[in-house]
């Protein structure tokens, strides 16, 4: 018989593999000059040595760090792939497996639900089998603003389903498909245009229905609700509606202030229990509240790489990118997060797969409840020691179990009350071997990260037209919050159990624990940035060298280190759709990043190690100002920031200026440029490359610009340091 036709193909990219390992490789010969220099000077005799030798550590150091956590990152940049998929060659409809959609939100009062009911609305309307697509909605703050939403969104949805799949639209997110509308000019008139006005009207609607409902909120102490969403009356059943709608299921789990609630990863692991009662998908799609389906052919296309016999016995999920519909042509935060998934996750792909990114994902059941592939066991005790004492739920565990408790209200209600409660899980696997793992607030890095080491691999998929679109953070004091997470997460990964250098190799390749350490110890880049931003600037001003003269052909191989990884940078930017613009904002959120975020997430992920501190997950703010949002629009940095972010980048800048001034008067009246010239070229690279904060301190009149008490407690902190530390430094 003849091989029917491969439902997707892959491209590896040769040229890039070229231009990467050759890259690497005269870079790692010009690293390898810059640590021969630096470590012959400690063996130098200390009498003739011309700089102190903590400072000189302090930066080889860094450098040190800073070249492992490059070389690490090169495994990226092994074997990038791309991939397509043919979805018109897949079986008929009635041969596709049926999907759970999860949908997580937390806080009514962060997370408008208009807008989470959009992404509701849109995982409905994916062109799939309605039978075969199970919608769940898992709310966290337990709030009865969601439920209603749910209740009216349902009802909306006989209408706006039957209204996509008549007229094909594409954009199905109700909010994103009207809003179009309203650029184009609209002359009325045919069936459809009367049509989709009704829809509209239906739609404004039920925005009103939702936004005129006070109160909800996001408690910490609530029984859990779970309810089906069905027609409660039949008055709005007319029409042609009576075609088929996807399952909608609202639920919130119990939760209880003594019982730690293990934040979305908690979330997510009790609606794969109570799914299971009710659908039992062998496919789940993940999805945050703050991320519709762009477009509706994300299913089908997942399916081209699970329904692949030759890669789907060990394919684990697929992989879409996270792309955002908010972010403003300046893009000045790196929003578009380019280099994970333009860069980096292509890369993996090429290896074992992307890391699992938290939301646009379409993952199988059994990889999350299962051990490594395959491997079944019938032990009653020990399933009940992995999944805890529900019969129902351990049966259901068994491959191609229907479940039917759904026809039996008292049971069902019974059992999924179990199964969402906070105790459910005391003394089982769930959290630390089942299910999303509790380990790390980053739980899709860690859950993916064991995945991979279990044998599991996965598919990215980045098709031209967005399938996902989210909205992303577009002010720095969110961002700095989300990347302080973030960084938490992945360094207490990094110094678990679990910690990918060492957890890895045994069990995954070597060149994907490298990507997995990359991620986790990036937030260590916390140390070489303040030392490169605050050591050398300290020694100019006491005219103490730390770079070789521009005459010593050293000189020649620090030159080349700077340069070639700016320029290779800049290739990649260029690369993957970006401008100059774009390379220089990612420089310098990078540098802002490392001096506030990594810091701060790195304190907080050693503090839990010492168990210091709890973990905690503060949802980012999806409610958005218009006054922020227009600074963002124009490319305005916005500095309303507490003084824990903004201090620090501001005393940084300040301590350059410093010593850029300092260093220019010594160069001229004291005439050595030659020594000196690194040192002072930095602080100049430093204040060039962060311009907006030296604007946002000096310039700028706005409610966005650097508040002149900030400025005056950096520079008081400046002053300090600069103060003990040349009194260290003469000792
Ligand atoms: O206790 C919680 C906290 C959060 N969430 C949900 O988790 C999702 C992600 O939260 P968000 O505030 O949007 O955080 P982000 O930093 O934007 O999330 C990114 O980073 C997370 C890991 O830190 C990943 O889980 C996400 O998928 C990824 O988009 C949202 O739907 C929340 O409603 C919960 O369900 N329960
Ligand atoms: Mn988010």
């Amino acid at each position: 018989m003849k091989d029917p036709l491969p439902l997707h193909d892959f491209h590896v990219h040769k040229l890039s593999i070229l231009t990467h390992r050759s890259h690497g490789l005269i870079h790692s010969i010009a690293l390898a000059f810059l640590i021969y220099y630096r470590a012959s000077f400690l063996f130098q005799d200390p009498k003739t040595r011309e700089s102190p030798t903590l400072p000189w550590v302090l930066v080889f150091a860094s450098e040190l760090l800073l070249s492992f956590i490059w070389l690490l990152g090169q495994a990226y940049r092994w074997r990038p792939v791309t991939r397509t998929v043919f979805p018109e060659r897949l079986p008929e409809d009635d041969k596709l497996p049926p999907i759970d959609v999860f949908i997580c939100t937390a806080d009514s009062n962060k997370e408008p639900t208009v807008d989470v009911m959009n992404s509701v609305l849109s995982a409905m309307a994916l062109d799939y089998p309605p039978e075969k697509l199970h919608v769940y909605v898992s709310d966290d703050g337990g709030s009865p603003l969601t439920l209603h939403g749910m209740r009216e969104s349902w009802r909306f949805a006989r209408w706006w389903l039957p209204f996509c799949t008549r007229y094909g639209i594409t954009t199905r997110c109700p909010e994103a498909y009207f809003s179009a509308l309203e650029e184009e000019e609209d002359d009325g008139g045919s069936e459809f245009k009367i049509h989709r006005q009704k829809i509209k009207e239906k739609y404004e609607m039920l925005k009103e229905s939702i936004t005129k409902v006070k109160g909800g909120g996001s408690t910490r102490d609530h029984p859990s609700i779970i309810e089906v969403i069905q027609a409660n009356d039949t008055s709005d059943t007319v029409q042609g509606d009576q075609s088929k709608m996807p399952l909608l299921v609202y639920v919130s789990r119990e939760k209880r202030p003594s019982h730690p609630h293990h934040f979305k990863a908690g979330a997510l692991n009790v609606l794969l229990r109570v799914s299971s009662m009710i659908s039992n998908s062998p496919y789940v799609l993940v999805l945050d509240c703050d991320m519709h389906c762009n477009c509706p052919t994300s299913a089908r296309q997942a399916m081209c790489f699970h329904l692949d016999s030759t890669i789907s016995p060990s394919l684990a999920f697929v992989q879409f990118p996270q792309r955002f519909h908010n972010i403003s042509k300046k893009d000045i935060y790196d929003r578009q997060l380019r280099s994970l998934f333009s860069v980096q996750w292509p890369g993996l792909d090429g290896l074992k797969g992307p890391i699992l990114s938290g939301t646009g994902f379409y993952i199988k059941r059994v990889s999350l409840c299962g051990g490594t592939i395959q491997e079944d066991t019938d032990n009653l005790e020990e399933l009940r020691q992995s999944f805890g004492l529900s019969n129902e739920l351990i049966k259901s565990l068994h491959r191609n179990c229907k479940p039917n408790l759904i026809n039996d209200q008292h049971r069902f209600l019974k059992e999924t009350q179990l199964l969402a409660s906070c105790t459910y899980e005391s003394d089982t696997r769930w959290g630390k071997e089942v299910g999303f793992l509790y380990a790390s607030v980053t739980e899709d890095y860690l859950t993916g990260l064991t995945l991979h080491c279990k044998g599991w691999t996965s598919v990215y998929h980045d098709p031209p037209w967005p399938q996902f679109l989210g909205s992303c953070t577009t002010n720095l004091n969110d961002l700095l919050i989300q990347g302080t997470r973030w960084s938490s997460g992945l360094l207490e990964v990094g110094l678990s159990n679990f910690s990918p250098l060492i957890y890895g190799p045994p069990r995954m390749s070597l060149l994907e624990s490298m990507c997995y350490g990359e991620l986790a110890f990036s937030p260590l880049c916390f140390l070489p940035l303040w030392c490169f931003a605050t050591i050398p600037q300290l020694c100019l001003l006491n005219g103490i060298p730390l770079y070789p003269k521009v005459s010593n052909l050293y000189f020649l191989a620090f030159m080349f280190i700077f340069l070639s990884s700016l320029a290779k940078h800049l290739y990649e930017v260029l690369l993957t759709g970006g401008s100059l613009q774009t390379w220089r904002n990612e420089q310098r959120i990078w540098m802002i990043r490392s001096v506030t975020s990594y810091l701060y997430g790195s304190l907080d992920a050693i503090m839990k190690k010492i168990g210091m501190r709890e973990a905690s997950f503060l949802p980012t703010n999806k409610v958005t100002d218009d006054e922020q949002v227009k600074l963002y629009q124009m490319g305005k940095f916005d500095f309303q920031t507490s003084n824990m972010f903004l201090v620090p980048m501001v005393a940084v800048i300040i301590l350059n200026m410093a010593s850029f001034v300092g260093g220019l008067v010594r160069v001229i009246f004291v005439g050595n440029g030659d020594k000196m010239f690194v040192q002072v070229f930095i602080s100049f690279y430093i204040l060039i490359i962060n311009f907006p904060i030296v604007e946002g301190m000096m310039m700028r009149k706005d409610k966005g610009r650097v508040r002149s008490s900030a400025t005056l407690l950096s520079a008081m902190f400046s002053a300090i340091y600069l103060f003990l530390g040349s009194i260290i430094l003469l000792c």
